[in-house]
């Protein structure tokens, strides 16, 4: 992989472009915790071989060499006069980084039918062209947000029948390269108006953002809560927590903060 799009990333932030790596988020976060000054806030670590990727509720990521990105940038975000952001305002950046993966993907496909599945997984007509892995560091500094992409896998190598690439989607090769720029332009101004508005994801109009490529919303779903419930209605909205509000069958509004969300309308 060549590195094209370092200058979309800031000056002093690290990147490392490795021919292969177990699992990007795991080698970020490594590195921002042994050598902390190091690796500052936006600092990158991408492969197009990851061997041991992990996924969202302790599943594996599973990534043919050489046919998808992985990429993991580090965040850790301060206020404009330089204090560390509360934590609990990190809730917004899976959304976030989201919503900057459906915004690079709809640009390098001229505007091919992709959402955002709530909260972070992005898909093309139901099947996932990229998920998202979001993990704090140990010492709450920071949190290394990981996504991977399936680029050019042929639909005999996908890993699951309800997956895709952008291969499949489109005909075309892109480079892995490309999608990484992609990825990382629409990112920085997300985050950085999150940051100038202290982490505000209404003030920043990221929530409107978020809103705006989620294909959650309007359709019937089926949550399977943490505990194992189930949870069917109709996505009416994200509130300002960044939780999805469903209408359940029997007209009630639950607000979720957490769970895999299933659109049934596929
Ligand atoms: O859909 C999911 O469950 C999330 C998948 C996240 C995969 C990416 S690939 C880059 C980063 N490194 C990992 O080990 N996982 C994430």
């Amino acid at each position: 992989m060549g590195r094209e799009w370092a200058e979309t990333i800031r000056e002093s932030a690290a990147i490392a472009t490795l021919d292969e790596a177990g699992s990007t988020n795991d080698e970020l976060a490594r590195r921002a915790v042994t050598d902390a000054a190091a690796w500052p806030d936006l600092s990158v670590v991408v492969t197009d071989t990851q061997t041991n990727g992990r996924g969202r509720l302790g599943r594996v990521w599973v990534a043919p060499p050489g046919e998808c990105l992985a990429i993991s940038v580090l965040v850790r975000p301060a206020t404009p006069s330089g204090a560390a952001l509360d934590p609990e305002r990190f809730g917004w950046l899976p959304l976030l980084a989201g919503a900057a993966m459906t915004r690079a993907l709809r640009r390098l496909t001229d505007g091919a039918a992709i959402d955002l599945k709530w909260p972070n997984d992005v898909l093309t007509e139901g099947r996932k062209l990229s998920g998202i892995l979001s993990e704090l560091l140990p010492d709450l500094s920071g949190v290394v947000i990981g996504a991977g992409v399936n680029v050019t896998v042929a639909s005999e190598a996908l890993p699951t029948p309800t997956s895709s690439s952008l291969l499949v989607l489109t005909g075309e090769r892109f480079d892995v390269d490309a999608v990484a720029s992609a990825y990382l332009r629409e990112f920085r101004p997300l985050y950085d108006a999150y940051l100038a508005s202290g982490g505000d994801a209404e003030r920043s109009g990221l929530r409107a953002e978020v809103r705006g490529v989620c294909g959650t919303l309007g359709s019937r779903v089926r949550v399977e809560l943490p505990g194992g419930a189930d949870l069917v209605g109709v996505a009416r909205d994200i509130d300002g927590d960044g939780r999805l509000v469903v209408e359940d069958e029997n007209g009630r509004l639950q607000s979720v903060a957490a769970g895999d969300v299933t659109h049934l309308r596929y």
